[in-house]
């Protein structure tokens, strides 16, 4: 059954346990999940494997950045895991994404959209000064995303606050966004956040939500309410 709303729950647990036992909370029509930094590190392929058996969609956020052989190469490799979705960080580079297009363009078969990474949600403005650039965090992701057009990317993820400027100019992209909080959540260490009802109406095709629901005390009910208000 295909997923039927614009949300992706993060998984982010230390162990396949922790996420499955989520997961069996989770009904795949209602949402996708995102297989992150921490539970790959700790369990691999086979919880991929295991949530794509049990009906979901998997965003595996692995942010590849790295030279262009390198990361077309994993690209690849996580295509052959059948995942839905897979990203790399625009600053690696045109040529970076360009191999990486290549690559799951020679994929016989269904592949998975090829997201970029823009600027972190958890930036704000100080944070990119203190890596050297003096740039409001709007103008840096317009940037990569006229580099992520070029080399064929599929979507960015980016703030929902910088959804409406993206849709503007560049309407093909499919825009992913972290840093949801419903209204009264804790922003906890995300900095460029708007409610899912604000982001969907900004541009978003894709909202990433994390602790708000895995960390809530019944997540099914909080996916449920996160539905229910964008009904
Ligand atoms: O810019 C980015 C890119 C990725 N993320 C990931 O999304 C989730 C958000 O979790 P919350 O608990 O809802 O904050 C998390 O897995 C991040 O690694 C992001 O937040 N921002």
């Amino acid at each position: 059954m295909s997923c039927q709303t614009p949300i992706i729950v993060a998984l982010d647990f230390p162990s396949r346990d922790a996420a499955l036992a989520l997961a069996d909370q989770l009904d795949p029509a209602l949402c996708r999940v995102k297989v992150g930094k921490e539970l790959f590190t700790r369990s691999g392929p086979a919880v991929v494997e295991t949530l794509q058996d049990k009906g979901f969609e998997v965003f595996l956020d692995l942010k590849f950045h790295d030279i262009p052989n390198t990361t077309a190469m994993a690209v690849k490799a996580a295509a052959e895991m059948g995942v839905w979705m897979v990203n790399v960080h625009c600053s690696g580079g045109l040529r970076m994404m360009a191999a990486c297009r290549n690559e799951l363009d020679k994929l016989a078969g269904k592949q998975p959209l090829l997201i970029g990474v823009t600027v972190l949600t958890s930036m704000e403005q100080e944070d990119l000064a203190g890596i050297g650039l003096d740039i409001a965090p709007q103008e840096q992701v317009l940037r990569l995303a006229g580099l992520a057009t070029q080399a064929g990317m599929d979507g960015l993820v980016c703030s929902a606050q910088e959804a409406l400027a993206l849709k503007a100019a560049h309407p093909a992209l499919q825009l992913v966004t972290p840093g949801i909080r419903p209204a009264g959540s804790a922003a906890d260490d995300q900095r460029r956040i708007l409610t899912p009802v604000e982001a969907l109406q900004a541009g978003s095709d894709f909202l990433v939500i994390g602790r708000p629901i895995s960390q809530a005390a019944d997540p099914a009910q909080a996916l449920a309410a996160v539905v229910a208000e964008l009904a």
